[in-house]
């Protein structure tokens, strides 16, 4: 089969009405930007891009130099693009308009301009996360309030892992596509179009560090996993984290499985771990359209009406039918408890 790189994908999706060339444009813009954070990632000790920046982020997390450099790398490449209102990070506390030297477009660019920070000193695959949406029309400095839309809203949705390959996981919620970087020519090429989960599983990612802190539908649906064929599942099951959440959804991807990180009483303040807009929304949509579930462990969450640019959530997604009965627990337990 002749490779399709990822401009020839961008064109098939134009020419086929799913997409219009401004996004198309604005993948192209965050590729290549994703494409320098992979040089910069790789060059490790040597490069001087490991360890901390000194400083902290709006979460109150210290900064990794690499969480900056992503940071600045995404903002530089999309401030000339032309095809963004504003956008918005984990980095930075405000939303980001673009300088008024250079054109403006009609889509609002969110991120996670690198995911698995605390990998990154132990060179384990770390990623950048992304989603799109749409300006609200006559808005030309969007706020805060204007990227609070849910994730249905959302235009386009990917996540790049740097990883053994550098490769980019996309949709346009036609179908979940995935790219890889041919390092030799420098360009994405695709390697997977429509991507399906399996619905069933036998392989979970959760932090069990913090077992003791989960709600008890979340220790009850655990337990039965780790019970295997000796409990209620009848079915041995197996564990992975790599505590990058790309890493951990791109296994889910690949061969299917499921990934939590449920409330518990450690962050329960706080709404959760990750974040809705720049982790949450995008793997979620990602998952969905490639036959996979995502929720809270109690809401479908693409359907939250955000609340806030960092707000964070419970995060409940992967192989469907296993979804379905995580969530299905905590539902009942409400149910029982209402
Ligand atoms: O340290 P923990 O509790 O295992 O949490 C790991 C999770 O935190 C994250 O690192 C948070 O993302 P950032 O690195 O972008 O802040 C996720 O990638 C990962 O799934
Ligand atoms: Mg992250
Ligand atoms: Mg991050």
């Amino acid at each position: 089969m002749k490779p399709v790189s990822l401009i020839q994908f961008l064109i098939e999706e134009r020419r086929a009405g799913r997409i219009n060339a401004e996004l198309s444009l604005l993948i192209e813009v965050v590729a290549r930007a994703c494409k320098r954070i992979a040089v910069a990632t790789s060059k490790g000790a040597l490069g001087g891009v490991l360890g901390n920046a000194g400083s902290d982020n709006v979460q109150g997390e210290a900064q990794k130099k690499l969480d900056v450099i992503s940071n600045e790398i995404l903002l530089e490449a999309n401030a000339w693009g032309g095809q963004l209102a504003a956008c918005a990070s984990e980095e930075m506390e405000d939303p980001q308009p673009i300088p008024d030297m250079y054109p403006k477009g009609n889509h609002l660019l969110l991120f996670d301009p690198l995911d698995g920070s605390s990998n990154i000193d132990v060179n384990i695959s770390v990623g950048t996360i992304f989603s799109i949406l749409r300006c609200p029309d006559g808005i030309t400095e969007p706020a805060a309030e204007h990227f609070q839309q849910p994730g249905t809203e959302q235009l386009a949705a990917g996540y790049v892992v740097y990883g053994p390959a550098t490769l980019m996981v996309l949709t346009f919620g036609h179908g979940t596509h995935e790219f890889t970087l041919d390092r030799e020519v420098g360009s994405f090429t695709l390697s997977r179009r429509d991507i399906r989960i399996p619905e069933e599983t036998a392989e979970f990612a959760i932090n069990m560090s913090n077992q003791r802190h989960w709600e008890a539908p979340m220790q009850r649906y655990v337990g039965e996993l780790l019970a295997g064929t000796e409990g209620p599942r009848a079915k041995d099951f197996n564990m992975r984290w790599v505590a990058s959440m790309v890493a951990d959804v791109h296994r889910i991807v690949t061969r299917g499985g499921v990934f939590f990180y449920p409330l518990d009483a450690k962050i329960k303040s706080k709404g959760g771990k990750l974040r809705l807009m720049y982790e949450a929304n995008p793997m979620a949509f990602i998952i969905e359209q490639a036959g996979g579930a995502a929720t809270t462990g109690r809401e479908r969450i693409m359907e939250l009406q955000p609340t806030g640019l960092h707000q964070r959530v419970p995060v409940f997604l992967g192989s469907r039918k296993e979804i379905e009965l995580a969530t299905h627990y905590h539902r009942e337990a409400d149910g029982a408890q209402g």
